[in-house]
Formats: C-alpha cells, sequence, structure tokens
C-alpha cells in the first residue's frame, strides 16, 4: 500500500510540474483511499488551492477549485473561501455590493447623492426636486428630475476609506472599500428594478423614516429581500424631522417586518437639533460637521445620554444573545462582550439574516451618512460570503456553486438591459471569473459565441471605460444581444443561473400614435420599452386590431405614454386603464372539428379532434398531440400548436389572456389537395373556441397583497372599507401607535381606494400593492363583463 501511495505522490507530483492536471485529479480523486497519514497530509496539501498557489500553480489552485464545485464533498464552499489565493481574499473582502431600498420618498436618493459625495464621486450635493433644478445625480432622466420620483434604478459605484483601529496597536489605518451601489424606485409600479436589483446583489440597507417607521412599502420590500436572501442593515433616515422617532423604526422592524433588530447607535438631539449619533459598541460620540458635514469627529459620548446610551447597549446585546450563540455564551460567562466581540456577533448575525443592525441619521441634513457606509463595510458581506448557485446542464442540471475567485472561468448574469446612444447596453454582474475587453462569452440560453467588446462600469448615466472586471463585480457591457436575465459563461461551462421573479401584469390600456406618420418610432419605442422593461407587456388584440400595452399600475403605463411624447416625439391616444383580467376552463369537452370549405380552386380542408380540460394549475397552457397512424403530420401539427398558442393569447370571453387550459388533439384528417398549415392553424383556433366556450369558461381577476398602515385609531374605519371589497384580511400587526394590515384584495375592487382612505384616516394612513395570484371573478362581474365584451364585439362587426 505505502508504495503505491508513494508511486501516486510521485505521479501527481510529476503531473503538476508538467501541468497536467487532469492526471493529477485522477490521481487525487483515488487518493482519499490511502491510509497512511503523511500521504494523506500530502494529498490535503495538494488539495489546497492555497498551497498550490503560493507555489505557484494558479491553474492547479483553479483546478482543485473547480473540481471541488463539482463534488462538493472534496472541499467545502467554506473551505474555498478560506483557501482563496490570499490576494485574491484581500481584494474581495473590501468589496461590497449593496442596494438601497425603501418605501417611496424615504430618503433613497438624497441618502445616495451623500455617499457619492462623501466618496468623492461629485464634487457638489444637488437635492432631490432642489431649488437649483438640477437633481440628484441618481435620478438622471428628466421625468425622475421633474417628478421627484425614482423611475429606473441606477448603478454607481465608489471607494470609501474607513478608518479602523489597528488590532495590535489599536492605531486608526485606513482600509479603502469598493462599493458597487444600485439606488431603486420605491414606487410599487416601478417593483421590477427592486427585484432585479435585489437579484444580484449582497446586501441592502433598507431606508425608513423616523417619523414613520415602517410604512407599507417597508414590508413589501422586506417581502422582495427575503426572497433573495439578502443581509440588511436599517437606516433611519429623516431624524431631523419633526416627530422623529427612531425607536418606532425599531419595534416596527422587530413587531411587523418580524426581523430582530436593535440600535448600534443613539441620536444626540432630536429634530432640529439632531446634531449626530453615539456608537454603542465603542460608546463614542460621532459628529458630521463642516458645510456639508464632510467631516467627521468623534469625541466622548456627552454625559447626560450616557445611562441612555448603556440601556440601548445593554438591549443591543441582550438582542444579540438571541440571535448569536458566542454572544449568548458570554451570559452564561456573565461577562459583557467586547467591542470587537459585538461587532463580529453583528455582522455574523446580519449576514446569517437574523439580525439586522439599526442605524440613523439625516440625509439631508448631511448628519451621519459616513457612519452608515462604516456600517456597509462592517456588517454587509463580501462576495465570497454569499452563495451563489448555478444549475450545470452538463449534469442534468445539477447546483453548482460559484466562488467568486477571478482564474475560475467566468459566469456572469445579465440583469438589466437599457438601450442608450451606442446601442445595447446589459447589466453584468460577474459571479465567477473574470470578464475582458474582447473576449467571448456563450449565452447559455441561446447557445450563442458572443464577443465583449466594450467593458464600462456605471455611474449612473456616465460611463468609465475599463479593460476587464473581476469576479464578484458589478459592470455593464455594449453591443452583446441577449434578454435580462441571461447566464453568459466562458465556453465549455454548461451553468445558467436562476433568473428573477417577474410579477404579472395587472392593468393595461389600448394605445396608438396619434398621427399614423408616427407608427414607425412608435414601434420603436415599445419595443425598446418590452426588451428592457419585463413587466411591461405588448399584444395586438386580434379582432378590434388594437395593440394592448400592459403593466404594473397606471404609473407605469403613464410613465412609458409620457417616454414616447419625450424620447420619441410620439403623441399617442390611450384608451381608459383596464384591469387585465385571464380566463380559464373549469371542465373537460371533447371536440371533434373539421374545417372545410370549397370555394372553386382548392380549397381548404382540416379536421381536428381531441379534448381540452384545466390544466390544474392557472400556469401555463399546454399544447400536446397523441397522434397514431399519422393521420395528421408532423407539419400540420406545428400549425396546430401555433393556433392554440394563439388563440390563448386573445380569450373567446374578454379576448383576455388564456390561462391553465390544456389542448389535447389526438386524432384528424388531412386532404390530399385541400389541407394546409393555415386550414390545421384556423381549425384548431375553431376548435378551441367552440370548447373553451362548452367547458364552463371562467374569467380570472388580478388579488392584490395589499398593505395598509395607519394610527391605530382608524382599524375599524379600514377594516369596514375592506369588508365592502370583500377583501380577505390575513394579518393584523399592532404596535403601540399604529398597525400594519395585510390583505388579499381584488384589483378591480380597489380603484378609488387611496381618496376613500385618505378621507377614513385623517390622510393619515397609506397603502401599498403587489400582485399576488389570479382567482375566479365573482360571478356577476364575470357576467357583466362577458356582456360588454359581446356588445363590444357586435358593434365591431357591424362597422
Ligand atoms: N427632512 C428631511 N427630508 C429628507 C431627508 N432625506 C430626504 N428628504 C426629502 O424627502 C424627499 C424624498 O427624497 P428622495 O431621496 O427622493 O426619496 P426616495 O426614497 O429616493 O424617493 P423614490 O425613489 O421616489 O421613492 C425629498 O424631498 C427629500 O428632500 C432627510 O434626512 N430629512
Amino acid at each position: 500500500m505505502r508504495g503505491v501511495g508513494l508511486a501516486r505522490t510521485a505521479l501527481r507530483q510529476t503531473a503538476l510540474r508538467n501541468g497536467d492536471w487532469t492526471a493529477c485529479r485522477r490521481c487525487l480523486a483515488t487518493a482519499p483511499f490511502l491510509t497512511s497519514r503523511p500521504h494523506n497530509d500530502r494529498v490535503l496539501q495538494q488539495r489546497n488551492p492555497q498551497w498550490l498557489s503560493r507555489r505557484g500553480q494558479a491553474t492547479a489552485a483553479a483546478a482543485v477549485l473547480e473540481t471541488a464545485m463539482h463534488d462538493p464533498t472534496s472541499l467545502s464552499q467554506d473551505a474555498i473561501v478560506e483557501n482563496l489565493d490570499p490576494k485574491e481574499a484581500a481584494r474581495l473582502n473590501k468589496v461590497r455590493n449593496i442596494g438601497i431600498a425603501a418605501h417611496i420618498d424615504s430618503g433613497k436618493t438624497t441618502a445616495t447623492e451623500r455617499v457619492l459625495f462623501y466618496t468623492g464621486r461629485i464634487k457638489d450635493i444637488h437635492e432631490v426636486r432642489g431649488r437649483d433644478a438640477v437633481g440628484a445625480k441618481m435620478d438622471s432622466m428628466d421625468l425622475e428630475r421633474e417628478k421627484g420620483i425614482t423611475i429606473q434604478s441606477a448603478a454607481t459605484f465608489c471607494d470609501w476609506i474607513k478608518k479602523t483601529p489597528d488590532p495590535v496597536t489599536g492605531e486608526m489605518k485606513d482600509e479603502k472599500y469598493h462599493i458597487n451601489l444600485i439606488d431603486t424606485p420605491g414606487h410599487i409600479d416601478f417593483t421590477i428594478e427592486v427585484e432585479r436589483a435585489l437579484r444580484v446583489l449582497d446586501g441592502a440597507v433598507m431606508i425608513l423614516c423616523a417619523v414613520s417607521g415602517v410604512q407599507s412599502q417597508t414590508v413589501t420590500v422586506d417581502r422582495q429581500m427575503r426572497r433573495y436572501n439578502i443581509p440588511r442593515i436599517s437606516f433611519v433616515n429623516k431624524m431631523d424631522r419633526a416627530g422623529a422617532n427612531p425607536w418606532k423604526a425599531v419595534e416596527g422592524i422587530n413587531q411587523k417586518l418580524k426581523i430582530p433588530a436593535a440600535a448600534v447607535q443613539v441620536p444626540i438631539g432630536a429634530e432640529d437639533g439632531f446634531k449626530g449619533v453615539v456608537d454603542l459598541i465603542r460608546m463614542k460620540a460621532i459628529y458630521s460637521e463642516g458645510e456639508n458635514g464632510e467631516v467627521v469627529r468623534e469625541d466622548e459620548c456627552p454625559e447626560d445620554l450616557r445611562s441612555f446610551a448603556q440601556e440601548k447597549r445593554r438591549l443591543l446585546i441582550e438582542t444579540l444573545a438571541d440571535v448569536d450563540e458566542e454572544i449568548a455564551d458570554t451570559f452564561l460567562e456573565e461577562r459583557t462582550p467586547s467591542p470587537a466581540e459585538i461587532k463580529a456577533a453583528v455582522r455574523r448575525a446580519t449576514i446569517a439574516l437574523k439580525f439586522s443592525p439599526v442605524l440613523m441619521g439625516s440625509a439631508l441634513a448631511d448628519k451621519s451618512v459616513q457612519p452608515m457606509l462604516d456600517a456597509v463595510c462592517d456588517y454587509l458581506p463580501n462576495p465570497a460570503e454569499v452563495e451563489n448557485l448555478a444549475l450545470d446542464r452538463k449534469r442534468a442540471e445539477a447546483q453548482v456553486k460559484l466562488v467568486s475567485y477571478n482564474s475560475l472561468p467566468f459566469v456572469g448574469l445579465a440583469f438589466k438591459l437599457e438601450e442608450s446612444n451606442f446601442g445595447q447596453l446589459t447589466y453584468v454582474r460577474v459571479y465567477q471569473g473574470q470578464l475582458k475587453k474582447g473576449s467571448y462569452v456563450v449565452n447559455a440560453r441561446t447557445g450563442q459565441k458572443v464577443k465583449i467588446p466594450r467593458i464600462v462600469r456605471m455611474h449612473s448615466n456616465e460611463m468609465e471605460e475599463v479593460q476587464e472586471i473581476g469576479a464578484g463585480e458589478i459592470c455593464a457591457v455594449f453591443g452583446v444581444d441577449c434578454a435580462s436575465g441571461d447566464t453568459f459563461t466562458e465556453g465549455g461551462l454548461g451553468y445558467s443561473m436562476t433568473s428573477m421573479f417577474v410579477p404579472d401584469a395587472v392593468i393595461s390600456l389600448s394605445i396608438k400614435p396619434k398621427n399614423t406618420k408616427d407608427t414607425p418610432n412608435f414601434s420603436k419605442a415599445i419595443a425598446r420599452f418590452q426588451r428592457e422593461d419585463p413587466t411591461f407587456r405588448v399584444h395586438n388584440e386580434v379582432e378590434s386590431g388594437e395593440t394592448i400595452i400592459s403593466g404594473m399600475g397606471e404609473l407605469h403605463l403613464s410613465i412609458y405614454v409620457e417616454r414616447m411624447k419625450r424620447e420619441y416625439s410620439v403623441e399617442v391616444v390611450t384608451g381608459q386603464p383596464q384591469v387585465a383580467y385571464r380566463e380559464t376552463i373549469q371542465g373537460r369537452v371533447n371536440f371533434d372539428h373539421t374545417l372545410k370549405k370549397q370555394t372553386g380552386g382548392a380549397g381548404d380542408y382540416a379536421r381536428v379532434v381531441g379534448f381540452m380540460e384545466p390544466t390544474g394549475n392557472l400556469g401555463e397552457n399546454q399544447f400536446e398531440q397523441a397522434i397514431t397512424g399519422g393521420t395528421i403530420s408532423e407539419k400540420y401539427l406545428l400549425a396546430c400548436d401555433k393556433g392554440f398558442q394563439a388563440s390563448c393569447i386573445t380569450g373567446p370571453l374578454l379576448g383576455h389572456r388564456v390561462l391553465g387550459t390544456y389542448m389535447q388533439i389526438n386524432d384528424g384528417a388531412t386532404h390530399m389537395t385541400d389541407s394546409s398549415e393555415l386550414a390545421f392553424k384556423n381549425a384548431t383556433q375553431q376548435a378551441f373556441r367552440k370548447a373553451f366556450t362548452a367547458a364552463q369558461p371562467q374569467v380570472l381577476e388580478p388579488l392584490m397583497k395589499t398593505v395598509i398602515n395607519a394610527p391605530n385609531e382608524f382599524q375599524g374605519n379600514i377594516v369596514g372599507l375592506l369588508n365592502k371589497r370583500n377583501a380577505v384580511i390575513n394579518d393584523t400587526e399592532i404596535g403601540p401607535e399604529d398597525f400594519v394590515l395585510t390583505a388579499d384584495c381584488s384589483l378591480n375592487s380597489m380603484f378609488g381606494f387611496s381618496s376613500q382612505l385618505r378621507a377614513a384616516t385623517q390622510g393619515k394612513g397609506e397603502f401599498s400593492m403587489e400582485f399576488s395570484h389570479y382567482a375566479p371573478a365573482p360571478p356577476q362581474l364575470q357576467k357583466e363583463l362577458v356582456a360588454k365584451a359581446d356588445k363590444e364585439r357586435a358593434e365591431r362587426n357591424k362597422k
């Protein structure tokens, strides 16, 4: 055995020297069977990428990592991360990919503007809706600046120099962190922007308003963060406002969002006397001074705040003890954890999604934004600390872990597309390997090999050209034709990553250019918006010939109408916004339909036989053929499938999309000369219509997850309003002052709700809605809708 082991070692060493990794790996694969200890140590050492890269065996090191990813038992992801090349580990340790997400108007853009200013990315501060009319850097679109709202998420990057005490000497030294940052819109209509940002980010800053605390949209953002397992720090903004109370926000995060949270700071002064914060971990006061708060001054904790700060510090440690074992142990040992231990625990618990540290400040008053940046570096994960998975097509879709290691093969996700003056701009998050200018990558969806002609780092609407981008970073590339959500990989890899969640459209309206001469520009605009935004959908209604656009809400669609005017000079005429209903069937119906036309010359003939039934869920429609004996040829069956798909776009009841419907064609007949693809397509469509109508058709309406928050005294009024709308109340969280209620409401019943809510709560209540699922419309509504659609159809036919 020992002789075999020696021979193996020699073989491996020769293989490594010759760079023949395959031989080495083959040898390593059987090596664990060796029992003698020295050999095992040697094997482990040779499996250790750090050991290999120290010896200049970078390729071998990368191969060990690659093997480990395919065979998780050979090396755990933690081990891969631990074993990163020290230089690589140090680089990643200083990278943060973060997003800022919050309720509307909480100050995301204002805070981002400060971040850019303090990190030296911009020279002056401009306010959202500011008097200088310049507008904030990240709201680069004219429409955003005018309306003072963020419509599109914007990416930027900056370097933050963080002052860190040396662990040995205690002396302060500078540490440079590279932060890629995405500012997202707050309005629910632009929720896809939040979804795709969160899909590719490693951590987030959740901003709350110091006066309002957890608001309806905060609950939605919380749900999105949970969907993508995003660790977050919380920043209570607007501490300068009258009525500011950060403790309300802390309680809201604990009670309403149900995330253990504790403040890591207490405010010094309040409202317009707000001066700064006391850092509870180090018990130091931090003031932002100078014209724009750019000078950070540290001091002792003010005497009058000392006992309050001590109390909140105890609360922080207690909250941590509930979620972190090491801090729990210090309790058992009856000792107070050191500042370094508390900090480490906050980091561990935040990354483990068990805790959110709460910071506070005022972006507009230029106070305490820098400590928030420090917290981003201290508590949010670096790219190597986040588990990112892909599916390997070459190994039966097995899950593989991606490691932010530069020398591994490239894997990246295109998460956002934007049309620019220089062609399509594609935002890419690099998960593994490096993306280099001029290199070739493969689109995992299409299998197409594409060249990367230009790589840029985005700074809102400006760009900075770079030659390459490292693993764990975010960039944008030009001239790459792809769809949003596509995975790109280097050559031989068969990986693809799961894409983001795209909510269904709930509102639609008919649209057409006012002047027919504008049609080409109109089509161009529609095509572009559709490519950029997966929640913006367009279809042509066959019967009426109208173009119908659908989206997430009235604001969403009105922004596109406005953009057509501004960016494409197209004035349009739109119909009334309508709920995007769906249609389905409830029963099984057999069909046997023959299309036969004889109008002299070649006629039309097609016969299709089969059945239609519900798929059992309200998801994708399905078409299947089960022809035996070749009664319908493959070519014609393909035409039948096309006919089915076309029928599903415009349902027979209202002309809305069909869901959850299965059609099978299992017999039929073909005529020697009169049959054609068109005849089979039409026959299928006619059969569909007949069978659908006979199969207890049902109109489905969108149900919205609705979150309402208001002061407690109005709870009765709101429940009354919801009962009138037949809403199903799922949950009510009552706090000391206000409550958050979650309910499923039909979108149809929510028109006009905002003004009624305002009236019922003296303007103090607010709500946000997000599409939840489709459910059968009440029979009376179905009757009315079908009657209206029939009348419109009859009128069209008259014309
Ligand atoms: N008093 C006070 N006002 C603030 C503060 N931060 C932001 N604001 C104001 O709040 C309003 C909204 O700020 P934005 O930064 O646009 O908020 P946002 O969250 O980016 O908005 P959306 O992206 O549209 O949801 C603006 O009028 C800001 O001037 C703050 O710290 N104190």
